[in-house]
């Protein structure tokens, strides 16, 4: 197929290119994640299909994706009710629910996983998920912490793989990590990078090692912080403090953790331990096992290092 088409704004040969346009976006998770993605996805003129495990949980997503547009609207159309208004009902229609996955990839030309932070529940949905979808379409997670390259072992699309790391809240953070694995194609790689762009965000590029970027810099700091509370050297309350007018971040890392929920920091940093025993900032720490035993994860269940109970 020879000639020139367009993928997004920019024009790609197609004699040495089969990348196509992402118009169709599946988005599995409807948690924390998965509802920004959808939302911001839906926002840039895509079509969305959002999945979960059932109908509640769904109903509850679109609920809260509905109040996180409805305050984009309050400032994008600050002066134009009606516009905000419609603003949002656009977005909204452009967004589908679904609770078989298998059914929602059979017209996608994107999948995006943003499930639990858990390995073998990953594998075992991407496996499901290969055998369902069009060959064309492109597989992402957005794990924070785990290889892709062993989630795309559980497919037979390793070209057509790779990683979308998006950051919380998603509507409002301004990063997408593009990561690829050995086999991931130059064009599946150019369309991870153009969806990104695509969906407002700047992307970065990494290799498949733990963190990425972001998350190999944040989560140390994080235990780290926690470690200086073990010790009995400070307060959470002042190492907050300290980092927000100390260093210019905009929340401290304990109100961060709370804000990403205490059973994703633990997810990740028994898994770094178990792979890279050796490493001192890869150790996890007794306080954050007991608040997770306690059921303390942060902002979702009202209390975590601080409570959040209204
Ligand atoms: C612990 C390490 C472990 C890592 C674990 C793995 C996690 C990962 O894999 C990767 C990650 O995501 S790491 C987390 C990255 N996120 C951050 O660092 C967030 C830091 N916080 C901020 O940027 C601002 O506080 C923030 C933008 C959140 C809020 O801004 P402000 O501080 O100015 O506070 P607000 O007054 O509440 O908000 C201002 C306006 O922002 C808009 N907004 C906020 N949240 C929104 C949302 N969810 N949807 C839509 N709009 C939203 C909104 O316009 C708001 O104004 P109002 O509506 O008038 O309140
Ligand atoms: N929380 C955060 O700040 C960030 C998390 N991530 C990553 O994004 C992913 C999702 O994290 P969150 O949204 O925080 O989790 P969450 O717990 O808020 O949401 C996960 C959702 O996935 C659903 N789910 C679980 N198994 C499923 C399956 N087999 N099929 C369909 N739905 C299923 C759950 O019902 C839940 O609604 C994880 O891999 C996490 O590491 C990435 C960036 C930031």
């Amino acid at each position: 197929m020879a000639g020139v088409f367009k993928v997004f704004n920019r024009s790609f040969s197609s004699s040495a290119s089969t990348m196509a346009q992402i118009k169709q976006v599946t988005v599995i998770g409807s948690g924390l994640m998965g509802a920004g993605i959808a939302q911001v996805a839906a926002s840039t003129g895509h079509n969305v299909v959002l999945v979960d495990q059932n109908q509640d949980i769904l109903d509850k997503s679109m609920g809260n994706l509905r109040k996180s547009l409805q305050r984009v609207a309050k400032k994008k159309y600050a002066d134009d009710a009606a516009g905000g208004e419609n603003f949002v009902k656009d977005v909204l229609g452009k967004i589908q629910t679904e609770t078989d996955s298998a059914k929602s990839v059979l017209k996608a030309d994107l999948v995006i996983e943003a499930i639990v932070e858990n390995l073998d529940v990953k594998r075992k949905l991407f496996k499901q998920l290969d055998q369902a979808a069009p060959q064309h379409t492109i597989f992402a997670s957005n794990t924070s912490s785990l290889p892709i390259s062993d989630i795309a072992t559980s497919t037979k699309r390793l070209d057509r793989f790779g990683g979308l790391h998006y950051f919380n809240p998603v509507p409002m953070m301004k990063l997408v990590e593009v990561i690829r694995i050995p086999d991931t194609s130059d064009d599946t790689f150019k369309s991870l990078v153009e969806f990104g762009k695509a969906n407002g965000k700047v992307t970065v590029e990494c290799k498949d090692t733990p963190g990425f970027i972001v998350n190999r810099l944040l989560v140390p700091y994080m235990m780290e912080s926690v470690r200086l509370v073990e010790r009995g050297d400070a307060s959470p309350r002042d190492i907050d403090t300290a980092m927000k007018l100390g260093a210019g971040y905009p929340m401290g890392p304990f109100e961060l953790a709370d804000y990403v929920g205490l059973d994703t920091v633990k997810f990740i940093i028994d898994g770094w331990c178990e792979k890279y025993p050796d490493n001192p900032l890869f150790q996890p720490s007794a306080m954050v096992n007991k608040l997770v035993s306690e059921g303390k994860l942060g902002m979702k269940t009202g209390e975590g290092f601080y409570s959040h109970k209204k």
